[in-house]
């Protein structure tokens, strides 16, 4: 497992082995003591996979409020996804960063989210399935969000939105800390 720093404070592009033999390959996703070592220490008590029928699709962007702030790893089981996480904790260095990752079946990569950034990826291929680790519960009172076309975000999608949900569409705009005060 290669940990690779990002451009986000304490997030991580996670490179994943691999072991390939003529029945195919097999490879570890998670290791708890090496996590540990590269400074990622919450326990992940929760496992998601969503499915998204269409390319093009957007979902995002995404984080829950403290008390229920979460770490999350991602992972493209099928398909392949353009993932952006962006930094909204206001102590961090690299506070209002946006950073891109692709994501795909074929490369091996995950990518740790520090709890306090939000999240959200657009497929690229038919028939995505994401694998989500959290480490905290869901709370519906405490999901928040943030348009994936917010001036103040300035994401660069990989393509037009062909599908989103009403309610990632109804985010209001996003105040940063320094406004809110
Ligand atoms: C996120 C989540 C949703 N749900 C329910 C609520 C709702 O009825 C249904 C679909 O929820 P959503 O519309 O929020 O699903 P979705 O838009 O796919 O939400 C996900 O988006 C990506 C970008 C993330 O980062 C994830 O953490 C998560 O927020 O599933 C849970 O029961 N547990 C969960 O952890």
């Amino acid at each position: 497992m290669l940990f690779q720093s990002t451009e986000i404070h304490e997030a991580k592009e996670i490179i994943l082995p691999r072991h390939k033999d003529e029945r195919g390959s097999f490879g570890r996703i998670f290791d708890r003591d090496m996590f540990m070592d590269h400074g990622i220490t919450c326990e992940f008590i929760q496992f998601s996979i969503s499915r998204t029928k269409h390319a093009g699709t957007l979902r995002g962007m995404h984080y829950q409020k403290a008390p229920y702030a979460e770490d999350k790893l991602v992972y493209c089981l099928r398909g392949a996804i353009h993932d952006v996480i962006c930094d909204l904790r206001p102590e961090s260095p690299t506070y209002m960063k946006c950073q891109g990752f692709h994501l795909s079946d074929q490369n091996n990569r995950m990518i740790y989210i520090p709890a306090g950034c939000a999240h959200g990826f657009q497929t690229m291929e038919d028939n995505a399935e994401v694998l989500y680790a959290m480490s905290n519960i869901y709370s519906e009172n405490h999901a928040c969000g943030i348009r994936f076309d917010d001036p103040i975000l300035g994401i660069t999608w990989a393509r037009p939105v062909s599908c989103i949900s009403a309610k990632d569409l109804n985010w209001p705009p996003y105040a940063p800390a320094s406004l809110v005060d």
